[in-house]
């Protein structure tokens, strides 16, 4: 490319847009920066997405707790066959019979590639990670899954000028950061290798955003409490648990101490909220990493919640160590008031909403199961 049209190039690419923040106006392929180094003359079979057409959305990591609620939502809204979930794991019937399902290993580059190819992906939504307890419990697998996979996953979207939704958490904050309440812009050293690698998310795609154009985006997830799915080995898992055990058996076992406040959300704000997110037109977006909150509440305010519906149930206190640790280092209130003032932001369930929730879908499943 001839200096001049360099030139002018790099300084179309950082234009300031309205938004306030620099975004590449021309397509990567044209600098010859692409993330990977592909030739400069490649094909990357980029679709492009008219704001009439539905999109065509990959979920990866998409068996865990989220991304089957998830992809029921999107197919409301898209239709069944434009959403395909994928993981390294075999779906259940239910799941299978549900809608498009495919093999993907988010390790494996050239795969995940081919997926977003033949099947004209115009959105990805980056589910699969090691939550924070299972983290810490394989580093190394850890970081390859939620930094390699990353990194594969942001080429790919770049190259194929894909609208990519990266998860952050609770968790990329730590023992430094404000706790209460922690702002979305504030010191950030966590202390778990599922934070660090999450921090290291939202940074690099920002990065890719102001570098390449990449239409990164990003919520900060506060622990997330679902009755039809398991969560995945994580330091809130007790706040589904919970529920599991006061039907199943009246008695529960909670692995953190009863004053352990920490920022939570029930399933059905959380995905809308990522729906919500993925639909805000680009100029309502003032940041591209958003911490968003519903509640906040400690084991024993749960409890004292639950024991309404199931008044014999009997919770005792059995610490798990790593796990306090790591839950003592979190925010403990979430101030997300810049995704409420940016794209309208507003959470449905407090803590009676959630408790009575989760009771009614329970008591359901256990009417269903006994007619049958
Ligand atoms: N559930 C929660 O409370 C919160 C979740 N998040 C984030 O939301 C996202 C989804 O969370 P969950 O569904 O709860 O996680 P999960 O742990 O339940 O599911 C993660 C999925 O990733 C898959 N996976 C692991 N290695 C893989 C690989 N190499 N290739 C493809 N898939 C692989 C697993 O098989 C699993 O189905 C994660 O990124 C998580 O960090 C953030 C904050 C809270
Ligand atoms: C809050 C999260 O990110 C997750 N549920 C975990 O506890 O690790």
């Amino acid at each position: 490319m001839p200096v001049a049209l360099l030139n002018r190039v790099v300084s179309q690419v950082l234009q300031k847009p309205v938004c306030g923040c620099p975004t590449a106006i021309v397509p990567i392929r044209f600098l010859a920066i692409s993330p990977r180094q592909v030739p400069s003359d490649a094909n990357f079979h980029s679709v492009p997405f008219s704001n009439r057409e539905h999109p065509r959305v990959l979920i990866t990591g998409g068996l865990g707790q989220l991304g089957v609620g998830l992809a029921k939502l999107l197919r409301k809204q898209f239709g069944k066959d434009n959403v395909i979930l994928s993981d390294i794991r075999k779906p259940p019937d239910h799941v299978y019979y549900s809608g498009p399902f495919i093999y993907s290993d988010i390790l494996d580059y050239k795969n995940l590639r081919e997926i977003v190819v033949n099947n004209r992906i115009t959105w990805l939504i980056h589910y699969s990670a090691l939550l924070s307890a299972i983290g810490e419990a394989n580093v190394p697998l850890a970081r390859d899954v939620n930094i390699t996979g990353l990194h594969n996953v942001l080429d790919i979207a770049a190259e194929h000028s894909l609208r990519l939704f990266v998860p952050s958490t609770i968790g990329a904050f730590g023992p430094s950061s404000p706790r209460n309440p922690t702002p979305d812009l504030c010191i950030q050293r966590p202390r778990t290798m599922y934070g660090v690698s999450k921090v290291h998310a939202e940074l690099i795609g920002e990065y890719y955003h102001y570098r390449y154009g990449l239409d990164f985006r990003c919520l900060r997830y506060p622990g997330i409490i679902s009755a039809d799915s398991q969560p995945g080995g994580g330091t809130t898992d007790y706040a589904v648990q919970i529920f599991h055990d006061a039907i199943k058996s009246g008695k529960f076992q909670c692995n953190l101490k009863p004053n352990t406040r920490l920022p939570m959300m029930y399933i059905d704000d959380c995905l809308r909220a990522t729906l919500e997110i993925m639909e805000a037109p680009a100029d309502s977006l003032s940041m591209r990493t958003y911490n968003i909150n519903a509640m906040s509440f400690t084991p024993e305010e749960l409890a004292q919640e639950v024991v309404k519906h199931v008044p014999e149930l009997q919770v005792t206190y059995n610490v798990d160590t790593v796990r306090q640790a790591i839950a003592d280092s979190w925010p403990m209130n979430f101030d997300d008031s810049n995704a409420r003032k940016d794209w309208g932001w507003k959470h449905d369930y407090d803590l009676p909403e959630l408790v009575t929730t989760m009771f009614n879908f329970h008591n359901s499943e256990s009417r269903i199961a006994h007619a049958s």
